[in-house]
């Protein structure tokens, strides 16, 4: 949001096409001509249903995708101001190590069950940065208690399957974080959570990012998840980017009959007494009055 004019922003997607394999003979169009920015320090919404496109999109920025030969993609992504489509694994390592941290939605994925969390945090500290020895251990517990887990010490001492889901999701903040990264990109980070442990994730992740100054891209299917804790939000429909506004403009003037549809969905959970952590009273009124105006 910083950034001179005539930097480059952190993120610069443009025309992203990505065709994924299906079956032997089958394929699918899972982004389709998506165009997108995160500028230094901003933090960007992704929402839409199941299959929209959301992790996709998220997965390309980080160089996730799947790695087979007949994964096709199209278009730009440019990491302040570096190409990465056809970079070559190293570059994209690169980027990983450094630049760009992912939180995903089930942590037992992607965290190694062998081996303590502890290690598993320090590992991604890079080289040098915070010395050796005592002084990394003092960073590893550092960084836990900064994805609020008390008695980091005991914490980085357990094996994953030792922990419950929301200390687990707190373990990938941890190690997102530890990177110092530019770019977090947290997909469905809190989804498998129940509802009160993941407004305290949400609200960790929110005041991390923040201290930080690091981007966010949240990808959410859940409008009310993302509508506190960005600036402005893509809404994505069938692969493609359907909307796109500030968030304040796209909760309350949405122009695309989907977002206007997903917004319609918020409501009925508020309606049922479904307490939303990102609403706030304000909206919750409005969106409440605007519900009984409609009917
Ligand atoms: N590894 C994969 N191989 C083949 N197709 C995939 C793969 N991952 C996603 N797809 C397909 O790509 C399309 C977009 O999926 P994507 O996961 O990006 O959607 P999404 O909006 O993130 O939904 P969800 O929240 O369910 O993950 C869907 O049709 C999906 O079935």
């Amino acid at each position: 949001m910083n950034a001179p004019q005539d930097e480059a922003p952190l993120v610069s997607v443009e025309g992203l096409q990505v065709v994924l394999p299906t079956g032997e003979r089958s394929e699918v169009e899972a982004v389709r001509r998506v165009d997108l920015v995160i500028r230094d320090g901003e933090r960007v919404g992704v929402v839409g249903e199941s299959g929209s496109g959301k992790s996709v999109t998220g997965r390309s920025i980080a160089g996730l995708l799947p790695t087979s030969p007949r994964v096709r993609v199209n278009g730009s992504i440019r990491i302040s101001g570096q190409e990465m489509v056809g970079a070559p694994p190293a570059a994209w390592d690169e980027i990983r190590r450094s630049r760009v941290g992912m939180i995903f939605q089930d942590p037992l994925t992607f965290l190694n069950p062998t081996m303590r969390v502890g290690r598993q945090v320090a590992e991604s500290i890079p080289p040098g940065r915070e010395g050796d020895g005592s002084a990394r251990t003092r960073a590893v517990h550092r960084f836990l208690e900064q994805a609020g887990l008390e008695r980091p010490e005991q914490v980085a001492a357990r094996f994953p399957h030792e922990l419950s889901g929301g200390m687990r999701q707190r373990v990938l903040i941890a190690i997102a974080i530890a990177k110092l990264p530019a770019l977090i990109i947290a997909d469905e980070p809190t989804t498998a959570l129940d509802v009160t442990v993941q407004q305290r994730v949400l609200k960790t992740l929110d005041t991390t990012v923040a201290d930080l100054g690091t981007s966010l891209m949240l990808i959410s299917h859940d409008l009310a998840v993302v509508a506190n804790m960005t600036d402005r939000i893509y809404v994505m429909y069938g692969g493609r980017v359907v909307e796109e506004g500030a968030t304040e403009q796209v909760l309350h003037e949405p122009r695309h009959a989907y977002t206007q549809a997903l917004l319609r969905s918020v409501r009925s959970l508020t309606d049922d007494g479904v307490e939303l952590y990102s609403i706030s009273p304000e909206l919750r009124r409005q969106l409440a009055e605007e519900a009984v105006d409609a009917s």
